[in-house]
């Protein structure tokens, strides 16, 4: 396919997800009906849209309008590229740039920097100085990241395995088992050394929320929130740490039992009927569902499908789940809260008004990760009492 071609296939894509397609499905059923697509045109068109999604309000400004066709434009526009040499009108491109398609000036901050405009007061209360840093990092593409498991190899063991297999990868600060691929990610999946178990796709704050715990060799430690594993995988990586993995929607949590045995890690899954009858737990790792803000760089979709009502209704359900665990915590042991997003409604106020109501738990330990090239959005807070 023709640049121009591949900017007209992600116009009609995004006009499927505008309309309401997962985004997703419309990438697949355009595929399905565009056999003609090779892997690098699918790639690439699947780099216009998720960029696109990104970018949605900003690219909308520039381009004059909201539709799949004025986001592209827009982001042709954004990019340096020259419009007439896409929009040309030709066979499978799009059709040429009209005067009435110009570019206006921003309405507002949350405009520019893409995040929905009734989202932007938290944010900016949210984050205070980190707030620019955070919002540019969450217009770009997020790096792809690894888990080295250390029960099987070393940092610089997992580097030279990928490395014999085209995938180059190099340790990142913001953990010490994390690497980022910068070439070669798409033979990841493919790879000996993704089979043999000796590392696992996981971004970099995801396994600096679990390094953060002091893990113990006999400890017992619960993945309340499991779902599909990664935080259980990396609390497995553990030598002589006894794994439980939980989730409320069990089906989520399927592949836990063939990852764990690539990992050469065991994790005993526990359905919520058996919790209840369990020994307390040394630790409780909540990883509490969440709107997903500090990673809206690999699910851009979920920046526009937050609503106020969906947000409030994430805090109760956060708040239920910190009430309802908190007595599967041995007496001394950690409750450690985590979530993926930089909004303040969803960490700090969710921890002050569980401290609030259970005077017999405090905190020991908080954090916060920014949006960086290198890290996506976490919180975490440790309680015992
Ligand atoms: C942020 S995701 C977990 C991601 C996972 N820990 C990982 O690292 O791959 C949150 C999970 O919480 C689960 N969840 C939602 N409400 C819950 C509840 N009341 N009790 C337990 N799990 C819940 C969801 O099904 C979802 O899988």
């Amino acid at each position: 396919m023709t640049p121009a071609a591949r900017v007209q296939a992600s116009i009609e894509i995004l006009d499927d997800v505008l309309a309401g397609a997962p985004v997703e499905k419309a990438l697949t059923g355009w595929a399905r009906r565009s056999r003609f697509a090779g892997s690098k045109d699918r790639a690439a068109i699947r780099d216009h849209v998720f960029d696109a999604l990104r970018r949605k309000r900003s690219y909308a400004a520039f381009g004059g309008s909201d539709t799949g066709r004025g986001l592209m434009i827009g982001a042709t526009r954004a990019s340096g590229w020259d419009l007439a040499d896409l929009f040309t009108g030709d066979r499978h491109a799009p059709m040429p740039v009209e005067e009435t398609e110009t570019a206006r000036d921003f309405a507002s901050e949350a405009e520019r920097y893409d995040i929905p405009e009734w989202l932007w007061p938290r944010f900016v209360d949210s984050l205070k100085d980190a707030l620019v840093p955070c919002v540019m990092s969450l217009q770009n593409r997020a790096p792809v990241q690894l888990r080295v498991n250390l029960r099987i190899t070393d940092l610089g063991g997992a580097i030279d395995a990928l490395k014999s297999e085209g995938v180059i990868a190099h340790p990142v600060q913001v953990c010490q088992t994390a690497l980022e691929v910068t070439e070669g990610a798409r033979r990841i999946a493919q790879s000996q050394a993704y089979a043999r178990g000796l590392v696992e796709l996981q971004d970099a704050a995801s396994q600096a929320v679990v390094a953060a715990l002091d893990l113990r060799p006999g400890m017992r430690v619960l993945d309340y929130c499991a779902g599909g594993g990664g935080k259980a995988l990396a609390l497995a990586a553990h030598e002589g740490v006894e794994v439980f993995a939980h989730d409320v929607n069990a089906g989520r949590m399927k592949d836990i039992p063939t990852r764990a045995e690539r990992a050469g890690a065991k994790i005993t899954i526990l359905n919520s009927d058996n919790l209840s009858g369990v020994d307390p737990f040394d630790v409780v790792l909540v990883d509490a569902p969440c709107s997903g803000s500090g990673s809206w760089r690999r699910a851009p979709a979920g920046k526009w499908a937050l609503s106020e009502d969906r947000l409030r209704d994430l805090t109760t359900i956060q708040a239920r789940i910190l009430s309802d665990i908190a007595p599967l915590v041995h007496p001394g042991g950690l409750l450690a809260y985590a979530t993926c997003s930089v909004l303040n409604d969803e960490n700090g106020a969710i921890i002050d008004d569980f401290l609030g109501h259970f005077s017999q738990w405090r905190e020991t330990f908080r954090k916060t990760w920014h949006v960086t090239h290198e890290s996506d959005g976490f919180f975490t807070s440790h309680l015992t009492r």
